[in-house]
């Protein structure tokens, strides 16, 4: 196909046209097509934060460029690219391989059978090889911003028919290729439990909560839970907090939305992951409604957010409540001997594809003794050293993983960082004092260390939003929120400001 006039191709063109170049290369860049159905455009962004700001700011605008372009008005799924999922893509350009431009970038070869989507009622949707590139040449800079403001409201929103049928799950996040250890035991035992408890059985946890910092498993569980579920025989659904929402909001516009609840009402599993994600009143109470007649019911829901559930401070106190009720779990941080069952499980799949990547043990075990804390750390490293090994044809030593993931190293002996070092570190390097970071001043000269601050605070303390915004000078989450999208915005496409910030990372993170 060609990519120069696909529909993908025309949308990415229109949105750079609207927003600008800047914004588009902040917000967009990074965001994939994955997948074509006869319903649903599937898109995927590396980061949380790019799929939650585009999600709230352009999702309706993208679905209306689409309909125009492709003649078709389909749903819009974004999703946040799982680096398990997506093995390091090797193209092949003649015979020869290239690494891609992206390491989370897939190549045809890269995407077996396994990488397809199927929800938990084993509907398969077939990934598209066809992967939009985004054009080379410089684009008018300018835009009409407003105008494109103005026709989100009007645009659509996804079908209500489907949602109930769930968001895709990723075939490989099954309760076999999860690895336990005793910071996640017991969360596996629980979520396993669930998944098995017969049809029409009372729920023995109900409901049950899921809680972790980024990348410890949640997602993995859930999907896991769905699969099995189903395997099982329990009418199941997973849907994304995002999935809820927009399924809800496109029921109310067809006037389906009793029709919508029933059938959410009516299956024996409910599982909603990222529920921090969950916004707006009526929704909420929408999703209150849904979640006390379930549990009411007998039915059995599981849900997984990134913090407590008495920490879910947008969430009305009922459902807080009600969350908090059941059993709650969190996933610990994944400790050294789990770290490196993950890395071998990750190997093993990894030769499967690439039968002479080897890896020995010692650089197994240098991994997940010195690699960042979270699954998507330990993937990240295993794809730089395949992509290292294919491209140079060295083979894999400590001295070339040492060079290989030298970004992803962690101090050896992590502290635990205390959001008074981080106001420390950046003050004296932005030359402000603690008190103008702290301050309502609303200087250039301090909003943007302000900002990086708080970039640092969620990013390197376990601190929720709500927290932050108090450390802050009493600020509101939202503006924290705003704060770490931004800079995450900016890391994406600065690379000055990157390296800036893995400079103070590291000045905060020195024993
Ligand atoms: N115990 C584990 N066994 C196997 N893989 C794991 C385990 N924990 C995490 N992973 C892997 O790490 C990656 C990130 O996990 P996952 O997406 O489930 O994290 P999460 O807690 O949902 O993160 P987020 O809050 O960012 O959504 C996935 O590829 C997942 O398969």
């Amino acid at each position: 196909m060609d990519c120069a006039s696909s529909p993908w191709e025309r949308v990415r063109q229109r949105l750079r046209e609207e927003i600008g170049e800047e914004k588009f290369s902040s917000w967009f860049a990074r965001m994939d097509l994955d997948a074509l159905t006869g319903e649903a455009v599937r898109l995927s962004v590396p980061t949380r934060f790019l799929k939650s700001w585009i999600q709230d700011n352009y999702l309706p605008r993208i679905t209306e460029i689409w309909a125009e372009e492709s003649g078709a008005r389909r749903r819009i799924d974004l999703s946040v690219r799982n680096a398990f999922a997506r093995p390091v893509a090797l193209k092949t350009n003649g015979g020869r391989e290239v690494v891609s431009e992206r390491p989370d970038a897939r190549a045809p070869q890269a995407r077996a059978p396994e990488n397809r989507s199927q929800d938990a009622r084993g509907q398969e949707t077939s990934r598209q090889d066809q992967r939009a590139q985004p054009p080379r040449t410089q684009e008018q800079r300018n835009q009409d911003a407003r105008s494109a403001a103005e026709s989100r409201d009007a645009a659509a929103l996804p079908a209500a028919g489907d949602v109930s049928s769930g968001s895709p799950l990723d075939p490989r996040l099954t309760f076999e290729s999860f690895v336990v250890g005793k910071s996640n035991s017991l969360a596996f035992a629980a979520a396993r439990q669930v998944a098995e408890t017969a049809p029409g059985a009372a729920p023995v946890f109900n409901p049950l909560y899921l809680h972790a910092a980024v990348g410890l498993g949640k997602t993995h569980l859930l999907q896991a839970v769905a699969r099995a579920g189903a395997a099982h025989g329990r009418r199941t659904t997973y849907l994304t907090a995002e999935r809820f929402m927009y399924g809800f909001v496109a029921a109310l516009k067809t006037h389906s939305s009793i029709a919508f609840k029933d059938t959410l009402r009516t299956i024996d599993t409910l599982v909603i992951d990222d529920l921090q994600f969950l916004k707006g009143n009526n929704l909420q109470q929408e999703f209150c409604h849904t979640l006390n007649a379930l549990l009411d019911g007998g039915r059995q829901v599981v849900v997984a957010a990134d913090c407590m559930p008495g920490e879910l401070e947008h969430l009305d106190e009922r459902v807080r409540s009600r969350l908090a009720g059941g059993l709650v779990v969190e996933l610990g941080a994944l400790e050294e001997d789990l770290r490196l069952e993950i890395l071998k499980s990750r190997y093993q799949a990894l030769t499967e594809q690439h039968r002479s990547f080897a890896v020995p043990a010692p650089v197994l075990e240098f991994l997940a003794r010195c690699v960042g804390q979270s699954g998507r750390d330990l993937d990240g490293a295993l794809n730089k050293l395949l992509a290292f090994n294919q491209l140079t044809g060295e083979p894999v030593t400590l001295e070339m993983a040492e060079n290989a993931v030298k970004d992803l190293i962690r101090p050896t002996d992590p502290k635990r960082v205390r959001v008074d070092d981080i106001l420390r570190v950046v003050a004296k390097h932005y030359n402000v004092t603690r008190a103008d970071l702290l301050s309502q001043r609303r200087t250039a000269t301090v909003v943007k260390p302000r900002q990086i601050a708080m970039y640092l605070a969620k990013t390197l303390t376990l601190r929720s939003l709500p927290e932050i915004g108090r450390r802050f000078g009493g600020r509101d989450h939202t503006t924290v929120l705003h704060a770490v999208r931004k800079i995450d915005g900016l890391v994406a496409t600065d690379r000055a400001l990157a390296e800036e910030i893995e400079v103070l990372k590291r000045l905060v993170l020195e024993p």
